[in-house]
């Protein structure tokens, strides 16, 4: 007897057509047993968080600082960088709130190397489970230096991996319209800064922070890695980042309190961070420290509105190419993304922020 085939084997396989492979993903929940939370940490973490949602919120009068490299693309690197930056945030403490970039999500403009939890091996071999643990690794070795850390979130998925070691968030210039990050930023349990878009557009970040503070329900996932919807209250301690963009920086007075105007109509706290790199120093890391000092002239002078700042930083100035698997061609504790301040200029930065946190407060 001939079988002949029936509709259904007809039907042309609808699915998956572009996917050329599925690998398991570990669960959030197992990398947290792999790596667990210590209170020394979570105190760490729950310190930079409250200090932070303080400064944005006028209640503490320090200046928010974010500083270091802009990808990290090491972790023994980046330990050595913390436990400068360590020794260096105890001495202005009281001047200077300062939590350490650690960024191991990158949105590229088009493609390149996309951070140590996409590609920690630098060679194209995506070993994302090894990123992970890495990345978690890394923040909560950060942590127990007492320094808290700030995250860039791009994947959604992510943040359930990570979210509980990291003081402050961030949400780049790339994705600041987009409707998933924003549901995600109101489920975020720290201060979030929202950056304007590349082009500079400034009133998408002030958009983004209304959608954010509101609550939503979206699509994520548990601990465990299943898929679920979400209900979130919102966050109310997200803040624009100016960052500049294409048209040139936006660190001046008049767009900081053209800025200020826009949250005020908003009905949001009319308080901003500055980028110093980026759009704001045309990515060249020397004007990061220009910015820098004449962002400080302006704060003791009692320009209203401007809580922190933003500084990639790193140990060496500037910034290297990766060729992927030639990892070990690399120069020490350079920025293998955007260039970077190098440590002296840093230390000597934060030590001036802090005089001018001090004059400030003299000048009442
Ligand atoms: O901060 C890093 C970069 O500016 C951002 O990831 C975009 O990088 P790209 O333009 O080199 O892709
Ligand atoms: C990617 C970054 O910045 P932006 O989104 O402003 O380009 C960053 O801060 O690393």
């Amino acid at each position: 007897m001939t079988l002949t085939a029936g509709p259904a084997d007809a039907s042309p396989d609808l699915d998956d057509q572009r996917i050329t492979a599925v690998n398991p993903l570990i669960s959030p929940a197992l990398l947290r047993q792999e790596h667990p939370m210590t209170p020394d940490v979570a105190k760490t973490v729950e310190h930079g968080r409250t200090a932070a949602a303080d400064i944005l919120a006028g209640r503490d009068d320090r200046l928010l600082v974010v500083v270091g490299p802009c990808s990290v693309h090491d972790p023994e690197v980046a330990l050595d960088y913390a436990q400068r930056l360590a020794r260096k945030a105890a001495e202005v403490r009281d001047q200077v709130h300062v939590v350490m970039r650690v960024y191991f999500e990158k949105p590229r403009t088009t493609l390149g190397w996309k951070g140590l939890i996409n590609d920690p091996d630098l060679d194209g071999s995506f070993a994302v489970n090894k990123g992970l643990r890495t990345a978690r690794r890394l923040l909560l070795d950060i942590g127990a230096l007492g320094l808290p850390v700030g995250c860039e979130f791009l994947d959604p998925i992510l943040p359930q991996f990570i979210a509980d070691a990291v003081s402050w968030g961030s949400i780049g210039a790339r994705t600041a319209a987009s409707q998933v990050h924003r549901q995600l930023c109101s489920a975020l349990s720290m201060p979030v800064g929202i950056k304007n878009s590349t082009e500079g557009d400034v009133q998408v970040a002030v958009d983004a922070i209304r959608a954010a503070a509101a609550g939503h329900v979206f699509t994520g996932i548990t601990a465990d890695g299943v898929a679920a919807l979400l209900t979130t209250t919102g966050n109310a301690d997200c803040h624009v980042i100016l960052r500049g963009g294409s048209a040139g920086p936006n660190y001046d007075a008049a767009t900081v309190a053209d800025t200020l105007t826009r949250l005020r109509a908003a009905n949001l706290p009319e308080r901003v961070i500055v980028d110093a790199s980026h759009g704001n120093s045309g990515k060249d890391h020397e004007r990061q420290a220009a910015v820098a000092m004449e962002l400080a002239d302006r704060i003791s002078a009692g320009e209203r509105g401007i809580v922190g700042m933003m500084l990639e930083s790193f140990l060496a100035a500037g910034r290297q190419d990766l060729v992927l698997g030639r990892a070990h061609e690399l120069t020490y504790g350079r920025s293998i993304t955007d260039a970077c301040l190098d440590w002296p200029t840093t230390a000597t930065l934060l030590d001036h922020l802090a005089t001018t946190v001090g004059t400030r407060r003299r000048a009442g």
